[in-house]
């Protein structure tokens, strides 16, 4: 199925504003003085640094490659009064067509290390750790905790962003569990530009939702406790969960996605009531709403945002019309679109 449709306004999906000023040649300059004149790239297309693969060019890009350059590079853009997004891996969000107007923060501060202590693992990993490196690492080791998240796409920062979640182990699978449980502290960079360590009561963590989608706060490193684990049973959670998502929800590799499209609708399902407009399979330019699991839209090769957003427009519209239900976007829009 395909679609011609008129371009869809910012309300419909919660998009910022398309009218932000590009950064000048002295906002660079500044930035490069702080940061390294090697390390600031300009226009650099973020396409490549988010899993739908859709997204133009960042005005300027700095990787951070520990948690200290990550809070320098916040610090400047923050004393320096530039717009700045903070990227992980670009696994929640759509970066508009245009780009971003400003600096983007890629966070590649990936340094962890397990400290043991008796029965219980201290993992400390700076918030651009990838949570795939960590959990092999971890159940390698034999220490259990965080196995459950594998196959999700996310920074360990994007993870307590979200409060990561997934199903408890096969085969009873009776309820979610969240990254909040494994949690013991983690170390932000306040809004007002203080360094300390919280704990969960500072975090609040709750369903999708954290202190950090409500204050500018960022997220330096964290440490969660793990326990002794059988690395027999480690391994089959592993195995189960993966095979779990690869059955339901479309390979990233294959088809690029920001994975849930739509938020939660308790007892509903979101996914469900896209299935039940008719919209499984439906293709709009070079974005589908997946054939696999019809709450992920996915990158057919040569999708824009537009496409995507447009897309998202179609299947509000459907669902109000048929359902009379509102469908919340849960990612996040970035940029210019
Ligand atoms: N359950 C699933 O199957 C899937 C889940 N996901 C979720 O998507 C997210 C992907 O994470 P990731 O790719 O790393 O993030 P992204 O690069 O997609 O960024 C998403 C948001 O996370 C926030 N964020 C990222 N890092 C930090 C940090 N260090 N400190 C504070 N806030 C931060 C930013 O919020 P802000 O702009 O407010 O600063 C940003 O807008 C995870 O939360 C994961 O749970 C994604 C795909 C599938
Ligand atoms: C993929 C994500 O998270 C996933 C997470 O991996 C899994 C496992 O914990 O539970 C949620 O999926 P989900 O498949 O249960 O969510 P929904 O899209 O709301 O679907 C609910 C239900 O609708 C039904 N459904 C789904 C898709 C479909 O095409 N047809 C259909 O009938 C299924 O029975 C499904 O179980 C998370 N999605 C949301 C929106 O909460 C993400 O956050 O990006």
């Amino acid at each position: 199925m395909t679609s011609t449709l008129p371009a869809v306004s910012d309300a419909a999906t919660g998009a910022a504003p398309t009218t932000a000023t590009p950064l000048t040649d002295d906002q660079l300059d500044a930035l490069r003085g702080r940061l390294g004149a090697d390390r600031v790239r300009r226009g650099v297309r973020l396409a490549q640094y988010t899993s739908f693969r859709i997204g133009g060019p960042a005005d300027a890009l700095y990787t951070a490659r520990s948690a200290d350059e990550l809070e320098a590079a916040i610090r400047a853009a923050r004393e320096l009064g530039i717009p700045h997004f903070l990227l992980g891996l670009g696994a929640n969000i759509l970066v508009g067509d245009r780009g971003f107007r400003g600096l983007v923060i890629r966070n590649a501060a990936r340094h962890f290390r397990i400290r043991p202590e008796g029965d219980t693992g201290h993992l400390w990993a700076e918030s651009g750790a990838i949570m795939q490196d960590i959990i092999l690492e971890a159940v390698e080791r034999g220490w259990s905790g965080i196995e459950h998240y594998i196959g999700i796409p996310s920074t360990v920062g994007g993870a307590i962003w979200q409060n990561l979640h997934f199903l408890s182990p096969a085969p009873e699978r009776e309820r979610t569990m969240f990254i909040a449980e494994a949690f013991e502290s983690c170390e932000i960079l306040s809004e007002e530009g203080e360094r300390k360590v919280v704990d969960a009561d500072y975090v609040q963590f709750g369903y999708d939702d954290t202190v950090f989608h409500h204050r500018r706060d960022i997220v330096l490193s964290a440490t969660f406790r793990l326990q002794k684990g059988d690395p027999d049973r480690l391994h089959r959670i592993l195995h189960e969960n993966l095979s779990w998502r690869g059955a339901r929800h479309p390979w990233l590799q294959i088809h690029p996605s920001a994975g849930s499209i739509f938020k939660k609708i308790e007892g509903v399902g979101a996914g469900r009531l896209v299935d039940q407009a008719g919209l499984k399979g439906h293709r709009h330019g070079g974005a589908q709403i997946s054939p696999m699991h019809a709450n992920i839209v996915v990158n057919r090769g040569s999708a824009t945002a537009k496409d995507v957003r447009e897309l998202i427009a179609l299947a509000q519209r459907a669902v109000e019309e048929k359902f009379g239900q509102r469908l919340e976007p849960e990612i996040g829009f970035i940029g210019e679109f």
